[in-house]
């Protein structure tokens, strides 16, 4: 690759100190940036322990166009149980196993979700963690280069630099290259007759609107958690980074969080390091759950199943897993513009493209997901709002959970619920996503399920996958939103603007009609996943099921915190990177803020 690397300082087993101010377990999207901002103050030590390796900048992470292409090195081989109401399917569950995590393999897409999101955590009581509270880490993470001039005129991008940061260590930025046929997309959302807010990152991410993707124009490469939380700052001495390790658990003295135990990568070696202020989980929504449960801190039964001793019963480690379920429909244009994604199959095209890209940076190659997107809240969907709204409020809230399910899992539900109603009600949330602008094959995203999943261990062994159930469908309203939503897709195509491309869709056919029939089409074709796993160990109260208050210190011990998308409460309407990183920034100040003597601990 052209540019000169930055060359990361990694420590291996032998030179790790005995102790440090702060461990971080996971070096991913959430866990560098913790660690960069306590490592601003040259007084605090930080390790970082992390399963993967650096990657060695293959174009797979680096150049755009090849997002989705990372060897499977990179990833954890994780797989759902079968999903009844997905046919018994069993899904991956895509999470990286890099320096960097989620956001060295991700799409890039970095948007933020509507206000109406996060001040539904705030709501569930979560005082600090509202929209006009998170805000200023939304912008203290990222640099938002705005689009050059021709993007501008040609294609309309609106932008308000008010809510955008101009010197946070991630690069937001739109590639010199778009598809044309991206304009249409917008404007047959327009037609469709819902709202295009000027900027989608101002809080009003509701309607079609063009998004940034964690780009950094100077080289127009991915930005990412690696280069901007680790490599531009690996020369500082208070910084440990250690890869190929896992940590096996959380070590405790009563209830105090002391340091963890650690292995070699797929190893037996069992090895310790010590706490003096805090173990800081930033492990993923995959496997923080793990960790704290393989500690002794989550479901007292599940612990005594397995006979691990149990620091704290806290019902909620593992549960309130969300992610959002897509359905992904297929269409044509019978008269598509040029340049279109159809291009991708031309030889001398693609290798134009790939001297364009080395020689000048322009070019396809600077594209990875897209940039527009549309988030629809439910009336703009259908008229069918209040009949599923009360579809989903006359639900008996245990009958959504197996028996024996803790009464403050089911309460936390009802909870969310009734909040989540509320805000479908007022329209301050979008329940579907229509991504894919430039052809009419979308992928329609479910953004506000009620389903509910759950991470559970189910061997001592830490090494093991834990078991993973999306709870995919499981509430059945959650199926009629996305047989509405692709019933709005066959309306958005036939807008002006997509007909003057000759727009048809071809799966599901024009014969597919009935609610039924849609039903069916939709269970065969979604996935529960869009690689975007939350809410394993929610900020919640902890009669709601919560695990981490809004500090995020985990619930009944002291010393430990958790910090990555694991502690989303629900999910937001919105590719969630940008949004973990907001949190990490918010929770870096907070464990800054703290007087490391006093001992803090939540009941
Ligand atoms: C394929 C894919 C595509 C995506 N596309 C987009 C997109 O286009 N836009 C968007 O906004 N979001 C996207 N996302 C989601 C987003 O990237 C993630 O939500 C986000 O990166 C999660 O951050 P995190 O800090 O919670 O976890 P991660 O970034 O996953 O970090 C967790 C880290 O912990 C490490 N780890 C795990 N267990 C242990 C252990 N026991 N010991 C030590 N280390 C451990 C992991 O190796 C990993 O590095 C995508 C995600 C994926 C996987």
């Amino acid at each position: 690759f052209p540019s000169t690397p930055l060359l990361a300082r990694i420590v291996s087993e032998q030179d790790i100190d005995h102790s440090y101010d702060y461990i971080v377990v996971g070096g991913g999207t959430a866990g560098l940036t913790v660690a960069d901002r306590l490592t601003e103050n040259p007084r605090k030590t930080v390790l970082v322990i992390e399963t993967g390796q650096l990657d060695e900048r293959e174009d797979a992470f680096l150049v755009p166009h090849f997002i989705g292409t990372a060897p499977p090195k990179y990833f954890y081989n994780l797989t759902s149980i079968p999903q009844p109401a997905g046919g018994n399917r069993t899904f991956p569950v895509l999470a990286g196993c890099v320096v960097g995590g989620g956001s060295a393999v991700n799409g890039m897409f970095f948007d933020r979700g509507s206000a109406g999101d996060y001040n539904l955590w705030r709501d569930l009581g979560n005082p600090g963690w509202g929209w006009d509270d998170l805000l200023p880490y939304f912008k203290k993470s990222e640099t938002f280069h705005p689009p050059d001039s021709t993007t501008v005129e040609d294609l309309g991008v609106t932008y308000n630099m008010s809510v955008r940061g101009t010197s946070g260590p991630i690069h937001a930025s739109y590639p010199p290259f778009l598809y044309p046929a991206v304009k249409n997309f917008q404007a047959a959302f327009k037609e469709f007759g819902t709202h295009v807010p000027y900027d989608g990152a101002s809080g009003d991410a509701l309607g079609a609107f063009w998004t940034p993707n964690s780009l950094d124009p100077a080289e127009m490469i991915r930005s990412y958690a690696r280069i901007a939380h680790y490599d531009l700052i690996a020369s500082r001495p208070n910084l440990h980074l250690l890869t190929g390790h896992s940590v096996t658990k959380v070590l405790f003295r009563g209830v105090i969080a002391t340091g963890v135990e650690f292995t070699p990568f797929g190893g037996s070696r069992r090895m310790t390091v010590n706490a003096k202020s805090e173990v800081i989980l930033a492990a993923g929504a995959p496997h923080t759950p793990q960790i704290l449960q393989l500690s002794g801190v989550g479901p007292e039964a599940l612990l005594n199943k397995l006979h691990i001793p149990i620091v704290v019963n806290l019902p909620g480690v593992g549960q309130n897993f969300q992610d959002h379920p897509a359905s992904f429909t297929d269409g044509i244009f019978v008269n598509d513009l040029n340049p279109s994604p159809s291009n991708n199959t031309n030889a001398t095209w693609i290798e134009e493209q790939s001297i364009l890209y080395e020689t000048e940076k322009k070019g396809f190659y600077t594209t990875s997901s897209g940039n527009a997107a549309a988030f629809i809240p439910l009336h703009e969907l259908t008229n069918r709002t209040d009949e599923l709204v009360d579809a989903y409020a006359s639900q008996e809230p245990k009958l959504q959970f197996p028996a024996g399910t803790d009464s403050t899992i089911i309460a936390g539900w009802r909870a969310q619920r009734d909040a989540l109603l509320a805000s479908i009600r007022a329209g301050v949330v979008a329940v579907s996503e229509y991504a894919n602008g430039p052809t009419a094959a979308m992928a329609i995203v479910l953004e506000k399920p009620l389903s509910r999943g759950s991470i559970t261990i189910n061997s001592t062994d830490p090494l093991a996958n834990p078991v993973i159930d999306y709870g995919f469908y499981k509430n059945p309203v959650d199926v009629e939103i996305q047989v509405e939503a692709i019933r709005a897709w066959r309306k958005v195509l036939s807008m002006p603007s997509w007909q003057a491309l000759g727009a048809q869709p071809t799966n599901p056919a024009n014969n597919i009609t009935t609610n039924e029939q849609l039903r069916e089409w939709v269970i065969q074709v979604s996935t529960p996943t869009t690689s975007h796993p939350s809410g394993t160990a929610s900020m919640l109260p902890k009669n709601l099921g919560g695990v981490v208050g809004p500090d995020l210190r985990v619930y009944g011990v002291s010393k430990l915190s958790v910090v990555d998308a694991s502690i989303i409460p629900m999910i937001p309407a919105t590719h969630i990177q940008s949004t973990v990183y907001a949190i990490a920034e918010k929770v870096s100040t907070l464990i800054r803020l703290q007087v490391d003597s006093i001992l803090i601990i939540h009941f």
